[in-house]
């Protein structure tokens, strides 16, 4: 049985979202290599046959024990099953699903009840209260979903995103200050030079699609124009070093950037097999576990695993060569890094030893900054230029607050922009790029609610049993304001929304795009400072507007622009005439 605390969605002042993994999974082994001898060969087939077989049983008998014995989560209200085997996930975690949550919303109350696969029972929760309980007051009785865990430990290592507990907490507490003020600071100006050269080439006409010079307004695909940024902001800023040079009329064809690319898609080709990735990555070592995926007769698990393997060696090689420069006692080299790796290695060298990170752990970390970072910035980059060429005034007024200031500002004149702050905020409220998240009940507990709900025995409920094992919690937007749904960037005053009466937990103006609580984003002070320095750089020669009415955003995680299911942002630029 399941509990869906869903993220929250789109729209009113406080969302939450969900990590990007949750559902799309599965796979495969460690960065290690091994190889198994033929003689072994039938034999471990054999176990694994049975080993699977044990499972599918496994999963068989708790749905049927579900469908007797019934669920004390059945008397919350919620919308009927669609499919034996799948109940409601399809519309759920469909691409265009906006409108099914949307519905979830609009016709049930702030918890609810959500059909998973064969029986499971979820619940979809978006209540201030119960959100809070969740991800901040009783952290320790709702984790990070297991297929998420398994998922990122197999791909990546041990690293943040796949530790829970106390391991967890000492990841964090050592990560958290390489992305403080202070070190933000530090890393600006390598922003502004992605910035710079990245639309600097652009117009020039040496990456693709370019700005033809005095030719009036183009059609370009900002998509890939943005994803490009991302990616070398991630990697400039994020594991000093550099996937794109910029320079060439040709997309970037290095080898590990190829990898990253096609990460994702190999993942959610894969999502069949993602109920197996916990029992998958407990059994023996790095070694047996590549033979059994070996034995899976699919291309794209091959992929996965080259990539995995592409990915885990340069991180290794970047930890080695960053480490290599400290022994050698570079202080210049090293004094001029201000990248998160960096700053982390450069921490490890003065720590108490149980606040080091070992080698692999730095490994691991160095690929869950990319993949928590990429894809995401990229996501928020796009929205706020499609927000921006959908409302011409608000793009008007930013532009003149821009135009006031030096081409370029520091850390804190930056920040200090008061229509900049109002635009981001107020896009990544209403358009949360990750957009619902899953925990798993670790314990029998009580979820409290803000708001009592009636349940489908007519009674009223002021808080929920939600018993172990319930999975997913997922998360969706809460209630807001009376125009929460509206894009209005004039709401915002000194990082305050003004007509809020409901308090969320969230690390972030009041709202859970960045969620709350001790798995809440650490990177959200390095994404604004990413959004500020892009928009900065762009409004001031660059005008947007709408090229195509057909760009429909998919609800993935994250959310991305797509025209006919293709990732394209279509939007005309045109150059801002002096
Ligand atoms: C608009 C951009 C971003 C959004 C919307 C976003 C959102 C989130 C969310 C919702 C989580 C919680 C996931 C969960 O609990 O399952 C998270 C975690 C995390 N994010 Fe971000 N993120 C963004 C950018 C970044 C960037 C740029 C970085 C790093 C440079 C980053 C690093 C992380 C890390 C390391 C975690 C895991 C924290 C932990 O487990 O303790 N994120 N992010």
């Amino acid at each position: 049985m399941g509990l869906l605390v869903p993220r929250i969605l789109s729209s009113r002042l406080y969302q939450t979202s969900t990590s990007p993994c949750d559902r799309t999974l599965i796979l495969v082994l460690s960065p290690s290599s091994f190889a198994v001898s033929p003689p072994c060969h039938q034999m471990l087939l054999s176990i694994i046959q049975y080993g699977f077989l044990l499972w599918i049983s496994y999963v068989f008998w708790n749905a049927l024990r579900r469908l007797w014995g019934g669920s004390i989560l059945d008397n919350i209200p919620g919308p009927p099953s669609e499919s034996v085997l799948a109940g409601n996930l399809a519309r759920l975690n469909g691409a265009d699903s906006w409108d099914f949550h949307k519905t979830l919303e609009e016709d049930f109350n702030a918890v609810v009840k959500i059909h998973g696969l064969l029986g499971d029972v979820q619940l979809y929760v978006f209540d201030p209260a119960a959100l809070h309980s969740i991800l901040v007051k009783d952290q320790d009785l709702y984790e990070e979903s297991i297929i998420f865990l398994s998922l990122t430990g197999l791909l990546f290592g041990k690293g943040i995103l796949s530790t829970t507990g106390n391991e967890h907490r000492r990841h964090r507490k050592i990560m958290m200050p390489a992305f403080s003020t202070k070190n933000l600071r530090g890393m600006l100006p390598v922003l502004y030079e992605v910035a710079h050269r990245n639309f600097g080439q652009l117009r020039d006409g040496l990456i693709k699609p370019h700005l033809e010079l005095n030719a009036g307004p183009q059609e370009l695909d900002m998509y890939s124009i943005l994803s490009r940024t991302s990616l070398e902001f991630i990697g400039r800023a994020g594991i000093g070093y550099s996937f794109d040079p910029l320079t060439t009329g040709e997309d970037p064809i290095d080898q590990y950037t190829q990898s990253l690319k096609n990460l994702t898609p190999a993942i959610h080709k894969l999502a069949v097999f993602l109920p197996i990735v916990p029992l998958a990555s407990k059994i023996g070592p790095p070694s047996f576990r590549r033979f059994m995926l070996s034995l899976i007769p699919s291309k794209t698990l091959g992929i996965l695993c080259k990539i995995v393997a592409i990915m885990d060696s340069k991180a290794t090689a970047l930890v080695r060569d960053k480490n290599q420069t400290i022994r050698h006692g570079d202080a210049d080299a090293m004094e001029n890094s201000n990248d998160v790796v960096s700053l982390l290695l450069k921490s490890n060298s003065t720590a108490d030893e149980n606040m080091k990170f070992m080698d692999d752990e730095l490994v691991a970390q160095t690929s869950m900054i990319i993949h928590a970072g990429t894809e995401t910035t990229s996501s928020a980059l796009n929205r706020i230029i499609h927000v921006l060429a959908l409302h011409p005034d608000v793009q008007t007024k930013l532009r003149a607050e821009i135009m006031e200031t030096k081409e370029i500002l520091s850390h804190d004149e930056l920040v200090a922009l008061p229509y900049l702050d109002a635009v981001i905020r107020e896009t990544l409220r209403l358009y949360p790029p990750i957009t619902a998240m899953t925990r798993s009940v670790t314990q029998d507990c009580i979820l409290p609610l803000s708001t009592p709900i009636t349940g489908i025995d007519g009674r009223t409920m002021d808080a929920i049993a939600v018993p172990k094992g319930t999975e997913r919690p997922t998360t969706i937007r809460t209630s807001g304001g009376e125009d929460a749904l509206e894009f209005n960037p004039e709401r915002w005053r000194n990082g305050q929304a003004r007509g809020v009466t409901v308090r969320m937990s969230g690390v972030y103006g009041n709202m859970m795009t960045f969620v709350g609580g001790g798995r809440s984003c650490i990177g959200f002070k390095f994404v604004q400072l990413e959004l500020k320095v892009v928009l900065s750089v762009l409004l001031r020669c660059y005008h947007f507007s709408v090229a195509s009415d057909a760009i429909r955003w998919k609800m993935g995680s994250p959310a991305a622009p797509s025209v006919d299911n293709r990732p394209l942002l279509p939007i005309v630029v045109d150059r801002v005439k002096a």
